[in-house]
C-alpha cells in the first residue's frame, strides 16, 4: 500500500517553520509522506544544503514578497497578498497532483492560514489546523469569540481583577495575548483567529493538532467540548528530545545565518553557569533596553551567550552598545545560533527569553529555567504559564515607561541561578517537565500515540 501523502502549509516565519518541519518529520516516522509548502522568500532562506529525509518534499508559492517582507511593509496588505496568491498556487498544486494520479490524503496548515482549509475543502480534501502555541492560548481565542468577549474586553478597565475562564488559570490583564489589549496595532490578527474557528466548525468532527502534550496542559486541552485538541508535541528535533533519531540535530529551516565557535566556548564553562539570552526571530530590543540588559549581565558576573540578530544597523554609532568591550570579556554575542543545541548544553543554567512558544517549549524540553521577558502576541500568556503554573521561571516587571531596568533584570537572574529555595524549586520543576516531555514523545507516549491514531483514522477514512 502506498504511504499516505499529506500537504503541510506553513506561514513563512521562523516560529512557524520550525515546529512545522518537526511535525513533518514526525509524520514520516509514522509512515507518511509530506509535501511541505511555504512562501518562496522563506524557502530560499531556509537553504538546501542538507538533503531532506526520504518522503519529505518541498514546494513554494510567491506571496508577492519573494525577496523578503521587511518592517517597512504593511502587514495587512501582506496578509491579503499571502492569502490571494497562496490560495491560487495551492489550488493549482493540489489539482496538478490529482492529474498525475496523486491525491493528498489530508492538508495540514499552521496558525494564521485559515484560508488553506477553504482551498482544501474546494478539492474535497480534509484539512486540519496545526496549532503552534499552547492550548491555553487557543482556548483563550475561542472564549473571546464565543461568549466571553465582553468579559475579556473589560480587562483593560479593571487591570487588577483576574479573568476566570473555564479550564484556564486566572489571567490578569497583563497575562492575556497582546492582540486583545488596547495597545494592539495588529488589526489583522483577531479576524484571522475568528476565521480559524469558522472554518474549523464547518468540519463534521473539528479537531486540532497542537504543539503541546497531555501532561503539560491537561485542563486546557479538555476545556472546550466544541472541538478536540490533540497533543502531538513538543515538536523539537529528536536528538534533543527522545533520541530516536540521533541524526536529527536541527529543525533544518533556519532563516538566519549562524556563526561558529559558541559551542566550543560553552564547552569551556562550568555546568549550569551560563545565561543564554534570546528574543526569537521577530522582536528587537530598543537600544535603551539592550543597555539595561548589558549592565545586568555584567553586574551578575556570569558568562552569557546573547543572540542579537543582525539588522544592518549594528555599526551605527547610536546602535553600538556602550559596554561592548566589557561584555566581550565576560560573554559572547552572536547573530544567531542553534538554540536547541545551546539549551541542551550542560553549561547553560538560565534562559532569558521573550517567551515565544517554541523557545518556551525548548526550555521545558531541555530542563532550563527561564527569566520570562514577554514582548507581544501569545508571550504574556506563555510567561504566565511558566511562572505560575509550571513554575519553571520568573517574569520581569517593567517600570512605568515599559523599560526593564538592570536592577530588576538582575533580581530575576539571581532568583533563577541563585542558591535560594525559589531557584531550586524552578530547577526541580524544569527537570520534571523535561522528563514529562520525553515521556510524551517516546514510542507509546501520549503524543506518539495521538499522532499514530490520527494518521490511522485519516487513512481508514480514505479507504
Ligand atoms: O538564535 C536563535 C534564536 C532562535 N532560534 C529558534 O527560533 C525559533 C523561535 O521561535 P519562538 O521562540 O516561538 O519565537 P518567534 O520567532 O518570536 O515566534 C513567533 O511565533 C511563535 C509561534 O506562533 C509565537 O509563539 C511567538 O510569540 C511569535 O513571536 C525557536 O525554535 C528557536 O530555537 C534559533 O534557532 N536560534
Amino acid at each position: 500500500m502506498a504511504p499516505p501523502h499529506f500537504l503541510l502549509v506553513t506561514f513563512p516565519g521562523q516560529g512557524h517553520i520550525n515546529p512545522s518541519l518537526q511535525f513533518a518529520k514526525r509524520l514520516l516516522r509514522v509512515g507518511a509522506h509530506v509535501t511541505f509548502v511555504t512562501a518562496i522568500g522563506a524557502r530560499h532562506r531556509m537553504g538546501e544544503s542538507k538533503s531532506p529525509p526520504e518522503g519529505l518534499s518541498f514546494a513554494s508559492f510567491s506571496d508577492g514578497y519573494d525577496s523578503g517582507y521587511t518592517d517597512e511593509d504593511d502587514i495587512e496588505v501582506y496578509m491579503d497578498e499571502l492569502q490571494r496568491r497562496g490560495s491560487e498556487t495551492l489550488s493549482d498544486l493540489i489539482a496538478s497532483n490529482l492529474e498525475n494520479g496523486r491525491r493528498f490524503l489530508g492538508v495540514f496548515y499552521t496558525t494564521l492560514l485559515p484560508w488553506v482549509a477553504e482551498v482544501a475543502r474546494s478539492h474535497g480534501i480534509p484539512s486540519t489546523l496545526v496549532w503552534i502555541q499552547p492550548a491555553t492560548v487557543l482556548d483563550f481565542y475561542y472564549y473571546y469569540f464565543h461568549g466571553y468577549g465582553d468579559l475579556i474586553r473589560s480587562t483593560g478597565d479593571n487591570p487588577s481583577v483576574p479573568i476566570q475562564l473555564p479550564g484556564l488559570p486566572p489571567l490578569m490583564a497583563s497575562d492575556i495575548p497582546s492582540f486583545f489589549t488596547a495597545k494592539n496595532v495588529y488589526n489583522f490578527s483577531l479576524p484571522i483567529f475568528q476565521r480559524h474557528f469558522e472554518v474549523l466548525f464547518k468540519e463534521a468532527n473539528p479537531r486540532i493538532l497542537a504543539n503541546t502534550f497531555d501532561a503539560l496542559e491537561p485542563d486546557a486541552m479538555r476545556a472546550i467540548d466544541k472541538f478536540e485538541v490533540i497533543g502531538i508535541g513538543p515538536l523539537i528535533p529528536s536528538a534533543f528530545l527522545d533520541g530516536q533519531d540521533p541524526s536529527d540535530t536541527s529543525f533544518g529551516g533556519d532563516l538566519f545565518k549562524s556563526t561558529s565557535g559558541y559551542i566550543e566556548w560553552l564547552d569551556t564553562k562550568p555546568t549550569a553557569s551560563v545565561i543564554y539570552v534570546s528574543f526569537g526571530s521577530i522582536s528587537v530590543l530598543s537600544k535603551a533596553q539592550k543597555e539595561e540588559m548589558a549592565r545586568a549581565l555584567l553586574e551578575t558576573g556570569r558568562p552569557f551567550l546573547w543572540v542579537i540578530r543582525e539588522s544592518g544597523k549594528e555599526n551605527r554609532d547610536e546602535d553600538r552598545l556602550s559596554l561592548k568591550e566589557e561584555l566581550d570579556k565576560l560573554g559572547m554575542i552572536v547573530p544567531w545560533c542553534s538554540q536547541v543545541e545551546v539549551l541542551s548544553h550542560p553549561s547553560v543554567g538560565c534562559f532569558v527569553t521573550h517567551s515565544g512558544w517554541n523557545s518556551t517549549s525548548e526550555s521545558l524540553v531541555c530542563g532550563v529555567p527561564v527569566v520570562a521577558f514577554p514582548q507581544w502576541s501569545d508571550q504574556q500568556t506563555n510567561a504566565k504559564l511558566v511562572t505560575d503554573v509550571w513554575r519553571t521561571g520568573v517574569k520581569v516587571t517593567p517600570n512605568q515607561g515599559g523599560l526593564v531596568e538592570s536592577g530588576e533584570m538582575r533580581r530575576c537572574l539571581e532568583l533563577v541561578v541563585g542558591d535560594g529555595e525559589k531557584g531550586e524549586e524552578m530547577r526541580r520543576n524544569a527537570q520534571k517537565f523535561r522528563d514529562l516531555a520525553r515521556e510524551a514523545v517516546k514510542e507509546g507516549g501520549s503524543s506518539d500515540k495521538n499522532l499514530r491514531a490520527f494518521v490511522d483514522e485519516v487513512r481508514q477514512a480514505s479507504e
